[in-house]
């Protein structure tokens, strides 16, 4: 293995780490082609303020075409938010996050088999005494949403006290962002029925627990199925039980709020139940749609507005979603 020094000169366009003209000093080991280790000191020669100034090592790995690359990197001053060797990425994704992602994951599975057994054994006096709220599995399920996410991040509620009392019967709705979403809402421990895709029901031990929940399964590009599902709905609330709705239908790709479908506010205006808006802040920047796999750091906040009364799907609609909209502005740093 041979240590060879080289200078490059980047331009703007061919620095990738920084998107700017910077001058890369790079020491490069190893053979080519072959596994190489490159330590690499940059600094910006344009720096608009602060202008990052360190040390970065890049073990690329190439057999063929195939191309893996990890990078560590030491801003001594930079434009990141936090400094130090904490960011060992591999394709962008940092390694800490995917083996969150892993831990996540296993301790899901793991703590719902048990659970989903327990489930199945209550399962027959839930459906002769609590046949539309079934309480217990509600309180099984904020069992196993606490213990999946209470290891990896925090979250925090607020406007609790705009819960209606007793469980009562009411028309829940959040904004969508992240599989997250669920788990955090689970935790509230709220009899609610979610409206879900189908597709999850396929899910082993999960969509089986959703089954015996009462989950309201919906083929979203299906008016049968959704005039199904609101039907259901309005059953379930009519019989003293809540249902929960992302009006948005998917989970925002770019974390600004969609349009909102109308059904969780007809069901609402029919059943004269109150609608619940509820804004989750965070979920996504932990686990972004399309990334299921990773598990970033941080935090959730889940607000909980004041109750919404009304006969107009319409009127609902518009309060809701512009008490969501304006809190997620209002949350943005
Ligand atoms: C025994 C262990 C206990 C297990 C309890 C499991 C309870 C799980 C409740 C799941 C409720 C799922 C609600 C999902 C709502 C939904 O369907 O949202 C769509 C998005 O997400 C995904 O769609 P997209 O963003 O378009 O990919």
């Amino acid at each position: 293995m041979t240590l060879r020094p080289q200078v490059r000169v980047l331009e703007a366009a061919s620095c990738k780490m920084h998107g700017k003209a910077c001058l890369h000093f790079t020491l490069v080991k190893g053979p080519f082609p072959g596994p190489s280790l490159r330590w690499d000191a940059f600094v910006h020669r344009l720096p608009p303020l602060p202008s990052p100034v360190g040390l970065s090592s890049n073990f690329v790995f190439r057999i063929g075409f195939w191309r893996q690359q990890l990078t560590s990197r030491l801003e001594l001053r930079g434009s990141l938010p936090s400094k130090g060797f904490q960011k060992i990425q591999r394709n962008g994704v940092r390694l800490g996050s995917r083996v969150r992602g892993i831990c996540f994951y296993a301790v899901t599975a793991m703590g719902a088999i048990p659970l989903f057994m327990t489930m199945m054994l209550v399962h027959p006096l839930v459906m002769i005494f609590d046949r539309y709220k079934r309480r217990v599995h509600h309180m099984i399920a904020q069992m196993w949403a606490t213990m999946t996410i209470f290891p990896f991040y925090r979250f925090e509620f607020e406007g609790l006290e705009n819960l209606p009392p007793g469980d009562a019967p009411a028309v829940y709705v959040s904004n969508h962002q992240s599989f997250l979403d669920t788990y955090t809402l689970l935790t509230l421990g709220r009899s609610f029925k979610f409206i879900s895709k189908r597709s999850i029901f396929v899910i082993p031990i999960i969509g089986w627990a959703m089954f015996l929940m009462g989950v309201i399964p919906l083929r979203r590009m299906d008016s049968r199925s959704q005039l199904e599902c609101l039907k259901s709905c309005m059953d379930y609330v009519r019989k003293g039980a809540s249902v929960f709705f992302f009006p948005e239908g998917t989970r925002s790709k770019d974390g600004k709020l969609g349009a909102f479908k109308r059904g969780a506010f007809t069901v609402a205006s029919k059943t004269e139940a109150p609608v619940v808006p509820i804004t989750l802040l965070g979920t996504r920047e932990l686990m972004p749609s399309g990334m299921e796999g990773i598990l970033n750091s941080g935090s959730v906040k889940v607000v909980i507005h004041k109750p919404l009364k009304g006969k107009e799907a319409e009127v609902l609609c518009n309060a809701s979603r512009s008490v969501i909209a304006d809190t997620l502005i209002s949350h943005v740093e």
